[in-house]
């Protein structure tokens, strides 16, 4: 603020709504009395800040820097959330500052961030991804085939799992790396790299998240396998980000440097009919019944009812263990704690228990549970809605009705928060006549090595990866004519389970006489979660190619040959095997 407007002495001040996640010491106390609470914001000092005060007297001990800031929203209508850039400053009773929360402890939702890496603590998870021979055989090529970018070179290893990529990056030559690994597979990758001492010497494994830990030295170039389902699911992509602001020197190299979602319109009637099957099923359990029983403290029992086939027990159970911790952002103008989740399973019905000290809040809103909608009305005070589910599986290219289009994330460019919102504008020509019935979407990532450039894609047809492709099947198909336009758009808004609920619309555009006028024939949209997409593996495998029938060039990528002297050192890789099961990626 300049002094010529006279503002530089001026406080702007308002009455929070609510104080649901401020935890200082100061405060805890305040957090369900948020009447009294009235944010400032002041430039006194030349410095923006937000400052927090109760009955007249200035909290101290939570003071927000505005320059280092950042505003996250938790709802559609619900407060925002300021916090700092780079962790809070806590002025604790004792004089000393305490760093708190980083970046990504502010925009994760602590349940989601500890099932996560709970997730990628584990070997057979790590395995799963090992295994995936297109995969980890291509990030093999990659180094090795660019020596030149690695030889003599600090990197710094991006989420190292396991650590193999540390292993093919000191294999490369690397003069040393540091492997930062958030999970309890830290431990593991420190004792596998210590199994190969020719290399350990040259790798430090640091266990900590990229956004807290500090290296000693800058890195010359990043590696990374950051990619969940349709590149951006599981939000590491924004870590990937963080580590390049962070780690890498200017002009430093990223592997992979480039990221694209391809997408098409597909026709699959026999998936359509499935997931309408299965829509009406869920939907049978997901409109719940709610009684409000009053002891003290007041607990409501929800009772999901109708049909609870034995595969969704565990989905269902899952979704009241995310509801246990979370709703503390949700419902920031009360305390709303569980009490305990299942009570009693009997055949078709769940019942589980939750505790609601009054009073009870005026309105809940949020979208921010995976998979999930809470929404409050008064006469049944708690519904409980499902997002539909994208589906996972491999199809036959031939079900895409036009050519894809793609959308391009630039690593080296992207800011991480251009990852929170991602809109993109859709456009086909449709090839032939049918039904459309949703969006096919896969992803490939660039490894753009000074020596060999090289891609590891996803797409359709392609060997498959553990990532296989992605559908979002619409609630009504649209019907199209060969040349007809196709329109339409995907919008995607983070949210703090990890992942993004994503909005699709398309319309078949008039076609023929009229079409000048642009107008649109017929429109479908959806809302539907991407976080824990319907994994529809006990299906058969749409698409089956015989090895004689593939196109060559997919034969010879899936023998990934790899153009280097050091043979002796590829011999390293495992041969392919089977993917197995559902996955976060
Ligand atoms: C997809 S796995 C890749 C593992 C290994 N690099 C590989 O290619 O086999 C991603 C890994 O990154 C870790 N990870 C995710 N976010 C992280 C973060 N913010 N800081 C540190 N590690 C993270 C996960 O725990 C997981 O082990």
């Amino acid at each position: 603020m300049d002094d010529s407007s006279g503002l530089k002495h001026k406080e702007l001040e308002f009455t929070l709504a609510a104080v649901s996640q401020l935890s200082s010491s100061s405060l805890s106390s305040s957090s369900s009395s948020s009447s009294s609470v009235i944010a400032r914001f002041s430039a006194d000092s030349g410095v923006a800040e937000l400052r927090f005060h109760r009955d007249s007297e200035f909290i101290d001990g939570f003071n927000v820097d505005i320059g280092t800031s950042q505003l996250f929203k938790l709802g559609p209508v619900q407060s925002l959330c300021v916090s700092e850039s780079f962790g809070a400053r806590i002025h604790l009773p004792n004089g000393a500052i305490a760093a708190s929360k980083s970046k990504f402890d502010y925009k994760i939702e602590p349940s989601s961030a500890k099932m996560y890496f709970h997730y990628y603590g584990q070997l057979l998870h790590q395995q799963n991804m090992l295994q995936d021979y297109v995969r980890t055989g291509t990030y093999y090529a990659a180094v090795i085939e660019n020596r030149v970018d690695f030889t003599g070179r600090v990197v710094v290893d991006v989420g190292a799992g396991s650590g193999i990529l540390s292993l093919f990056a000191a294999q490369a030559g690397a003069k040393h790396v540091y492997a930062v690994e958030a999970s309890e597979m830290a431990e593991y990758a420190r004792k596998l790299i210590a199994g190969n001492p020719a290399l350990a010497q040259r790798i430090t494994v640091i266990k900590g998240k990229v956004e807290e830990v500090e290296l000693a030295e800058k890195a010359d170039i990043l590696i990374s396998e950051p990619m969940g389902t349709l590149l951006v699911n599981e939000r590491m992509l924004e870590s990937y980000i963080i580590a390049r602001d962070r780690f890498l020197v200017p002009n430093g190299k990223m592997f992979p440097s480039i990221g694209r979602i391809h997408m098409a319109p597909f026709s699959d009637e026999y998936l359509f009919v499935e997931i309408a099957n299965k829509k009406l099923q869920e939907y049978s359990f997901l409109f719940t019944h709610v009684n409000v029983l009053r002891p003290s403290p007041v607990s409501c029992f929800i009772k999901f009812q109708g049909l609870l086939p034995e595969t969704h027990l565990k989905h269902v159970i899952y979704k009241c263990k995310i509801m246990l911790s979370t709703p503390m952002l949700v419902l920031s103008a009360t305390e709303f704690s569980f009490h305990h989740a299942l009570i009693n399973y009997t055949g078709c019905t769940v019942d589980f228990a939750l505790y609601v000290p009054p009073p009870y809040p005026e309105e809940i809103a949020g979208s921010f549970l995976a998979a999930t909608e809470l929404l409050w009305c008064r006469s049944h005070p708690i519904v409980w809605v499902c997002i539909p589910r994208p589906v996972v599986d491999a199809f036959d290219p031939r079900l895409l009705v036009s050519p894809p289009l793609c959308h391009v994330i630039d690593f080296n460019e992207i800011k991480e928060e251009d990852l929170f919102e991602i809109d993109i504008p859709l456009k086909f020509i449709a090839s032939v006549g049918t039904r459309v019935h949703g969006l096919a979407c896969w992803f490939d990532v660039l490894f753009n090595g000074s020596a060999v450039q090289r891609w590891l894609t996803t797409a359709p047809g392609a060997p498959t990866t553990h990532w296989y492709q992605i559908r979002c099947v619409l609630s009504q198909p649209i019907y199209v004519l060969a040349g007809q336009e196709i329109t339409g758009r995907l919008h995607m808004i983070a949210h703090n389970a990890q992942s993004y609920t994503m909005y699709l619309s398309l319309s078949a555009k008039m076609w023929g006489p009229g079409a000048v006028q642009g107008g649109i024939l017929q429109t479908s949209s959806g809302k539907l979660d991407l976080k824990e997409p319907y994994y529809r593996m006990s299906q058969p495998q749409s698409y089956t190619m015989a090895q004689d029938q593939q196109p060559q060039q997919l034969l010879q990528a899936q023998a990934i040959p790899i153009h280097t002297e050091d043979l002796d050192e590829a011999e390293l890789l495992q041969q392919p095997s089977e993917n197995t099961g559902p996955q976060l990626q």
